[in-house]
């Protein structure tokens, strides 16, 4: 068993929102690992970031990544930041992986004020340029599919992936 599509990109880039149009215009289930996380320790991700720390969360995004990849077949939608442990990345090199790309102005709009986003805290415009100038060659060095978000809704983002993905 493998997902269907696997999405990545940045805080923003709308993998969340699209995963969910995508599950329903295909008709399959669809999964988020921050949801994961959440629901299986019973706390938010901005608390566990806070009480426990950032490494301590990569090992739960890890160990998230990891089962979802083997249990899921639908539409995965991964934390922006799930792609900076190695083992994920070899996890990914066998699947269909689209980066959704967005750029610091679409971005910056989209996360607001960051609430819920523990990276972003100080501010969000310069932690979001920070993260997407360390983290592009990541997401683009695991996509099979490069689909742009900036000035598209995300109905158009999603229809885009429907005529990559048939
Ligand atoms: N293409 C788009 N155009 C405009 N707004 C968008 C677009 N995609 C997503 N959004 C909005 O941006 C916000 C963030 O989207 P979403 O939560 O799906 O991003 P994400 O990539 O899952 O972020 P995170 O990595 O923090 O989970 C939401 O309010 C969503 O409605
Ligand atoms: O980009 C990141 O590192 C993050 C993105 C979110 O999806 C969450 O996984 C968390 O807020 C960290
Ligand atoms: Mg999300």
């Amino acid at each position: 068993m493998s997902p269907r599509v696997v999405l990545v990109g940045p805080m923003g880039a709308g993998k969340t929102t699209v995963a969910g149009l995508l599950g329903a215009a295909w008709g399959v289930p669809v999964r988020d690992t921050d949801a994961d996380i959440e629901a299986g320790t019973g706390r938010e991700i901005s608390d566990i970031f806070v009480e426990s720390g950032e490494d301590h969360f990569r090992e739960l995004e890890a160990a998230a990544v990891s089962a979802a990849i083997a249990e899921h077949d639908g539409v995965l939608a991964l934390g922006g930041g799930a792609v900076l442990r190695p083992e994920t990345r070899e996890l990914l090199t066998d699947q269909t992986v689209v980066f959704l790309r967005v750029g610091l102005s679409d971005a910056v709009k989209r996360v607001g004020l960051g609430v819920g986003r523990p990276l972003l805290l100080g501010n969000v415009r310069s932690r979001i340029k920070a993260l997407l100038d360390e983290r592009t060659p990541v997401y683009e060095s695991v996509a099979t599919h490069v689909v742009e978000t900036d000035d598209r809704t995300p109905d158009e983002v999603a229809a885009e992936i429907r005529e990559l993905l048939p």
